[in-house]
């Protein structure tokens, strides 16, 4: 290994309590909202096909149309509140909130760029509206904030100039002081989400970003920052030339989800979804496929048995209201949630062999394990492989713990349960119930 001065300082998972919360939120919701969420992807008829928030980007769109639009930013209907009620019914333990895109726009009145809510005709601080409703709600907060900002005249991609270089300077400060305003106002924050992290001006300021996210935690104990965050000294992202993490979970996951747990080489980590194909900006036309509840509540599952959290994105109107599938989305979920949680709520990787029917989580220290029942076969019959050294006393139907179900001991230590094969509308819960020991074969049963 390499001695870095700008790589990884820890080895492993965070142990304090805030990343052990973290690590057992299991749902989460991402909120994108701005000035990009007026447009809604489209501009005269013509629809951008990219990510709605990126429609500054499209040629179709001319910059002063875009940079002025905020001057129609007045969602005077926004309730906070609502917002929060509508992510606590629907379960999910934390939010991440754009504070800043792309775009350089502020959802809160920064004293480092006029480009901020305070001069759009709405100008209340919509970040403070709502860190302190979901906080009410106890749901924790985490805010997303874009490094890249395409509205600062010293913002560059690269750093081939003098000229460059003392921009970025400017830049880098400017980012400092954006980052410090923001953890001084909303001291509730639990964590960063960063982004706009990839470009050469931000790979070759290792040291900066190393000293800027020792500063973030001395000025915030305990906050939590991704590996998106940081480069090392050589440009390395994510992770350092010691192919170590850098950051305190995973953040690659980005529209997609780890296929076994080798993939996410002993992180914690978490899962970004749009419920759309791809956008995470207000979209007035969906492209394509969206998610349907239980699509959304498997990859749920599957991101928790693998050790992860799953956060579902919203892309509120510009007058701060949810498309009807959005709210749909959130209140079925939730309605799964409220009978499901304890399969979901700090619940983490079993190690079990993964079998067709679904996902297997389980909480640390319990002696139990969760069947999350997605492919009921035609057989009607759910194999099981327990873990080594472990054996399965009973099982029973999270909704009904008084009714055992029928366990039929397999070979080699599996069995079958076996449920009705048809009949099923939504996902459901398996509780088994272990105990340490192994399977006795029957030679070794008949020696004893
Ligand atoms: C190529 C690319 C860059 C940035 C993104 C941003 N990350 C997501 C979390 C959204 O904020 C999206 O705009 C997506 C794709």
């Amino acid at each position: 290994t390499k001695v870095l001065q700008h790589g990884a300082h820890r080895v492993g998972k965070r142990t304090d309590a805030e990343m052990a919360t973290w690590r057992g939120y299991g749902l989460g919701q991402f909120i994108h909202w701005g000035v990009y969420s007026l447009f809604g992807g489209e501009l005269n008829g013509n629809y951008y096909n990219g990510a709605a928030e990126w429609i500054r980007s499209w040629k179709d769109m001319p910059h002063g149309v875009y940079d002025s639009a905020y001057k129609q930013f007045n969602p005077a209907s926004f309730n906070a509140t609502q917002w929060a009620k509508m992510a606590k019914q629907m379960g999910v333990r934390y939010v991440t909130f754009t504070t800043k895109h792309h775009d350089g726009f502020c959802l809160w009145p920064s004293k480092y760029t006029d480009y901020t809510i305070a001069n759009s005709p709405y100008k209340k601080d919509i970040v403070k509206q709502v860190v302190d409703a979901y906080s009410k709600e106890g749901i924790d907060v985490y805010l997303y904030f874009s490094v890249m900002d395409w509205h600062n005249p010293d913002w560059r991609y690269d750093l081939k100039t003098k000229e460059d270089s003392a921009a970025f300077e400017r830049f880098k400060l400017f980012t400092k002081n954006q980052l410090t305003e923001l953890l001084q106002q909303y001291p509730q924050t639990k964590g960063l989400w960063f982004d706009g992290t990839w470009d050469n001006s931000w790979k070759k300021s290792g040291a900066f970003t190393d000293t800027l996210e020792q500063y973030l935690k001395t000025l915030h104990p305990g906050l939590i920052i991704g590996s998106r965050f940081r480069a090392d000294e050589f440009g390395n992202r994510h992770v350092d030339a010691n192919g170590v993490l850098m950051g305190d979970y995973e953040q690659g996951w980005e529209r997609k989800i780890p296929k076994t747990y080798a993939d996410v080489h002993g992180n914690d980590w978490d899962c970004v979804m749009t419920i759309p194909e791809n956008g995470w900006g207000y979209q007035k036309k969906w492209l394509g496929h969206w998610k349907s509840t239980n699509e959304i509540l498997e990859m749920t599952a599957q991101c928790v048995s693998l050790g992860g959290n799953f956060v579902l994105n919203f892309g509120p109107r510009a007058d701060g209201t949810f498309r009807p599938e959005e709210v749909t989305i959130a209140k079925e979920a939730g309605d799964w949630m409220k009978i499901n949680s304890a399969a979901i709520y700090n619940c983490e990787y079993t190690g079990w062999e993964k079998q067709d029917w679904g996902y297997y989580t389980k909480k640390t220290g319990e002696n139990k394990v969760y069947m999350i029942v997605f492919n009921v076969p035609v057989s009607g019959s759910l194999k099981i492989k327990p873990a080594k050294n472990t054996l399965v006393d009973k099982a029973y139907l999270l909704t009904a713990p008084g009714k055992n179900l029928s366990l039929e001991k397999l070979d080699y230590g599996a069995s079958f349960i076996h449920v009705s094969s048809t009949g099923y509308k939504q996902p459901f819960v398996i509780v088994l119930e272990t105990k340490e020991g192994s399977e006795k074969s029957d030679e070794q049963k008949a020696k004893t």
